[in-house]
């Protein structure tokens, strides 16, 4: 087939991330209330002769191009199941932040997966799309899906919720990101000895979603990986205290950070919000964006 296919990503927050203890498998278990936001990734693929990575963007020199790249992943996993070769070039125009706990690099997973889907015509059913999804990552099986979910297992085994409204978030970008997997050690370090409660959902949270309360979302959002990122990265605090000062109806680290994101009431309280953090000085950019909105779609 010739042409090419783009598939639009958007990025996620967490509204509600709690963990459980260590797995014997290194992983933990979640209830993980993901809410898909507005900033997004394109990724666009090319027949060529080979499989081959670009990036642009204002991160792209910090994406590798190499076959780790989860884009590339994908379009492997989907080529071998259906005894092809990932014959393609995959362009990735990358606005979500690299390493920022937002999901980037799964929001490519999933993009390059159904865009590969769609050029090479293959007719994998959306659960066979899923089950590659999930054992690229926790997180891409939500990529594909977006809107809003709970994730449980490692945040693979997704549920979809209602959302009964839009909420407005200013994210502020951190210089440097966290590793996942450091963020989860330190997690591990400060609650050793500890027994670690199963996680579950909030009750309150769901409902302040499916009715898009956003004053009772405010006051329910949690994220047991944040103090564990605070603990790697103290200047966070200043980020999320300064947020609250400029408005926000609720500050958290978004994911394993460390991007933070705020929930404020409205587009005008998000520019404030914006206004403060930039003229404090806390964070390399500030962003906005609303949620819930649709998971990987081509454009
Ligand atoms: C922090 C979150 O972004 C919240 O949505 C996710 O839990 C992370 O998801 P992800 O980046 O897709 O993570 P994966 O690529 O699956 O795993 C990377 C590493 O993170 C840790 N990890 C991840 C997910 C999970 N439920 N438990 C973990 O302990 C493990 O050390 C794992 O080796
Ligand atoms: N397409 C990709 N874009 C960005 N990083 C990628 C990609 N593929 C692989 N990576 C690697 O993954 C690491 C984590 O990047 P990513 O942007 O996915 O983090 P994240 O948003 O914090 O992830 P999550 O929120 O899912 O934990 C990067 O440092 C990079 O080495």
């Amino acid at each position: 087939m010739t042409g090419s296919v783009t598939v639009r990503v958007p990025a996620k927050v967490n509204v509600q991330l709690a963990v459980g203890g260590a797995r014997a498998d290194g992983f933990h278990d979640l209830a993980n209330v993901f809410l898909a936001v507005g900033l997004y990734d394109e990724v666009t693929v090319t027949p060529a002769d080979a499989l081959r990575i670009t990036c642009e963007g204002p991160d792209a020199s910090q994406v590798p191009l190499d076959r780790t790249n989860l884009a590339a992943r994908a379009a492997e996993k989907l080529a071998a199941r259906y005894g092809r070769r990932a014959d393609v070039n995959i362009h990735i125009a990358k606005d979500i932040p690299v390493a920022g706990g937002m999901a980037g690099g799964s929001a490519d997973g999933a993009g390059a997966l159904v865009a590969c889907d769609a050029l090479w015509g293959t007719g994998a059913s959306r659960d066979e799309l899923l089950e590659i999804c999930a054992e690229l990552g926790s997180d891409v099986p939500f990529s594909l899906v977006g809107g809003a979910a709970l994730g449980t297992g490692r945040g693979e085994k997704l549920r979809v919720l209602p959302v009964g409204g839009s909420f407005h978030w200013v994210f502020a970008v951190a210089d440097g990101g966290l590793s996942t997997p450091a963020v989860y050690g330190e997690f591990d370090r400060l609650n050793e000895g500890l027994v670690m409660p199963e996680p579950v959902a909030s009750g309150v949270l769901l409902e302040a979603l499916a009715s898009g309360d956003v004053p009772a979302l405010a006051a329910a959002v949690s994220n047991d990986l944040q103090s564990a990122a605070l603990s790697l990265r103290p200047s966070l605090a200043s980020a999320l205290a300064v947020g609250v000062e400029g408005g926000a109806l609720a500050a958290i680290v978004s994911g394993s950070g460390p991007t933070t994101a705020f929930l404020v009431a409205d587009a005008e309280a998000g520019a404030k919000v914006v206004d403060a953090l930039v003229a404090a000085g806390v964070c390399r950019a500030a962003r906005v964006a609303v949620g819930p909105v649709s998971g990987a779609v081509p454009v």
